[in-house]
């Protein structure tokens, strides 16, 4: 197990890929704590990874708060006794065409997508420079940090300053042993997916699922992903065998965006 006695915190690990991730790090041998602002769900969560026979924390934050944030890695460290990895998962949607974006909604998205992913990296950065430990710094970014896709072209703007943050701390963090990569899933079947489709039925009137089956349909491996899929990857980015990979950006998308 690569990662056996890690700390390791997932935001947005209530539900959807946070989850799966949550759940592999435990396998992998991580304890885990588990940030969201959906506290039951979280409980459940904290359950399976217990039933997994590691610990688990919950501490319910907004990551577009960077107090909370803080207190969160904080709370993380003191309950699990150390701190290693970072997983700055959590984010929203947004389907809208460009013409009707409003100040507002790019504040809401950017507030979470973008702020919420530094303010993770800081945090954590601090945390990691102050105990000395090289740590993992692991964001979420998507096939719309690489490609802009029409109807989530602010969704996209965030997910392409995701990689602008993770080059950047990349390299700001090289000195001190602080490797910082980001995950880029394609189609998974979350709830975001059921939010998405069901806004482009609303803007398109296409109809339930049509939306989701067209992307699907754009995958080489002819299915669409899973959280499980992605956890892989943020598993690899984790532990030791990722040591020398830094400021990367990974597509994991079953083969639709090529770069
Ligand atoms: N589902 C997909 O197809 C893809 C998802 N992604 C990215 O993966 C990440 C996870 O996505 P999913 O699991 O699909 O989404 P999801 O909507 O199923 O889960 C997101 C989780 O983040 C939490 N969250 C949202 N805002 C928050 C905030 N301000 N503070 C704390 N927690 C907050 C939600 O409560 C929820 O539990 C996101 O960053 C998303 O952009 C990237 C590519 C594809
Ligand atoms: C949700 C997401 O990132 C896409 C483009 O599917």
């Amino acid at each position: 197990m690569a990662i056996a006695g890690k700390v390791a915190l997932v935001t947005g690990g209530a539900q959807g890929i946070g989850r799966g991730i949550a759940l592999r790090l435990a396998r992998d041998g991580a304890d885990v704590a588990l940030v969201d602002l959906k506290a039951e769900a979280l409980t459940s969560v904290a359950a399976e990874i217990e039933a997994i026979g590691r610990k688990a924390t919950i501490f319910v934050a907004d990551v577009g708060d960077r107090e909370q944030v803080r207190a969160a890695v904080d709370h993380a460290a003191q309950a699990l006794g150390g701190f290693d990895i970072m997983v700055n998962n959590a984010g929203i949607a947004q389907v809208k065409a460009l013409a009707s974006v409003t100040p507002e909604d790019v504040e809401r998205i950017f507030r979470i997508n973008v702020q919420g992913v530094l303010w993770g990296i800081q945090a954590a950065a601090d945390r990691f420079i102050a105990t000395g430990r090289k740590g993992k710094i692991i964001n979420a970014c998507s096939i719309a940090g690489h490609d802009g896709f029409a109807l989530l072209g602010v969704y996209s703007a965030t997910k392409f300053a995701v990689r602008g943050l993770t080059q950047a701390a990349a390299k700001e963090y090289a000195s001190k042993g602080i490797t910082v990569n980001a995950y880029c899933p394609g189609v998974v079947g979350t709830d975001m997916w059921v939010e998405i489709d069901r806004l482009f039925s609303e803007i398109t009137g296409a109809e339930k699922g049509a939306t989701f089956r067209k992307y699907v349909d754009g995958i080489a491996l002819g299915r669409a992903e899973t959280p499980e899929d992605v956890a892989g990857l943020v598993s690899y980015l984790s532990g030791p065998d990722s040591d020398y990979m830094t400021g990367q950006s990974v597509l994991i998308d079953g083969g639709m965006v090529y770069r």
